[in-house]
């Protein structure tokens, strides 16, 4: 099962200016999580400091007993190693063929066979659906086979916790509805804990667990994905319909004037629906993480906002059912 990530008062700063300021959330243990905001919100700075890449001033990052900001570089660097990464552009070596920039972390961070190594990248090959393209350069082949390309590269060494940042850049909507199934398809095999920083809305509204959001150098909010997609916080709706109105501006955030004459003058928008969650692809096994994930939050249920409660019990209600009752 992938390993719990919490994160207590996180502050970023670089020089004079602060990136985002005590942001504490608990990535559950083999859920599937999505961070948005708006661009420049400081989201990769984010994945780069539960990592340890950057050092946050104030805070802590726990994994297993570690501090990932404060722990001696020793511990860092061996925790590193549960991390299963995806960047933006698969970061590929451009002149490796496919197998051979899969085969990188293993060659590179353990002392394996050439045949166990073939064995390993061939089996996450076939699970992002590669094989046949071993030999090809990234070069080669389009944007949608390098993002899985960079996805198998991240899964060869066993992650427990796989950070992607932006994995939808580039892909059109049909890829990207094929990498949201694999993204879930993953989860249902691995049991990994996932966050995934994204822009697409897509992809936020199908695939994960939970959802949070950075804006105005502050944690918006971090829960189920149920308390986002039914919030009625101006920055939280204006991102999910993609409107204009709102906080949220072109180059930086709107003045209160600007606000409040967008108030006046918009029209109401129709409540936001809920799209259900992806389920594993037929003959996968089911998502460890559902069980564990429904009595935590059937816990949490009393603490919730009311439009999220109502969301989440119709969720869990048996199927052909209006609702309201869990079994
Ligand atoms: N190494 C660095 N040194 C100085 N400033 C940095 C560094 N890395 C990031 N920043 C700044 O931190 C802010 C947040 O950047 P970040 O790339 O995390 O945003 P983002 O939310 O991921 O944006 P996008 O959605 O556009 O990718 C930006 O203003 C960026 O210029």
């Amino acid at each position: 099962m992938g390993t719990e990530v919490v994160v207590e008062g996180l502050t970023k700063s670089f020089g004079k200016q602060n990136v985002w300021q005590d942001v504490s959330l608990t990535l559950p243990a083999g859920e599937v999580s999505v961070m948005l905001g708006p661009s420049g919100t400081g989201k990769t700075v984010f994945l780069k400091s539960l990592i340890g890449l950057l050092k946050p001033e104030r805070g802590r990052v726990l994994i297993d007993g570690v501090d990932m900001v404060n722990s001696p570089e020793r511990d860092i660097y061996e925790t590193r190693k549960l991390f299963g990464l995806m960047f933006q552009d698969g970061a590929l070596f451009g002149s490796m063929s496919l197998f051979d920039n899969i085969a990188f972390p293993l060659r590179e961070h353990t002392r394996k066979k050439e045949t166990e190594i073939r064995r390993v990248v061939m089996e996450r090959m076939e699970m992002v659906g590669l094989l046949g393209a071993e030999g090809k350069l990234p070069g080669e082949i389009s944007g949608g086979m390098r993002k899985r390309a960079g996805l198998a590269r991240a899964l060869v060494l066993d992650p427990q916790i796989i950070l992607c940042d932006e994995p939808d850049s580039g892909l059109d909507p049909v890829r990207t509805a094929y990498l949201s199934q694999l993204l879930i398809d993953l989860n249902a095999q691995i049991d990994a804990t996932m966050l995934i920083v994204t822009h697409n809305l897509d992809i936020a509204a199908t695939v994960p667990d939970n959802m949070g959001m950075l804006f105005r150098r502050n944690l918006v909010t971090f829960g189920p994905r149920e308390v986002l997609l039914t919030s009625d916080e101006p920055v939280v709706a204006q991102f999910l319909s993609g409107r204009r109105e709102g906080p949220i501006g072109m180059s930086e955030e709107k003045d209160a004037a600007t606000l409040a004459r967008e108030q006046r003058t918009s029209t109401s928008h129709a409540p936001r629906v809920l799209a259900p969650q992806l389920e594993p692809s037929p003959g996968l096994p089911p998502r460890a993480a559902v069980l564990r994930r429904r009595e935590r939050v059937l816990a949490m249920l009393p603490h919730l906002p009311e439009p999220a409660r109502d969301a989440i019990l119709r969720s869990y209600a048996p199927a052909g059912t209006a609702g309201g009752a869990v079994s």
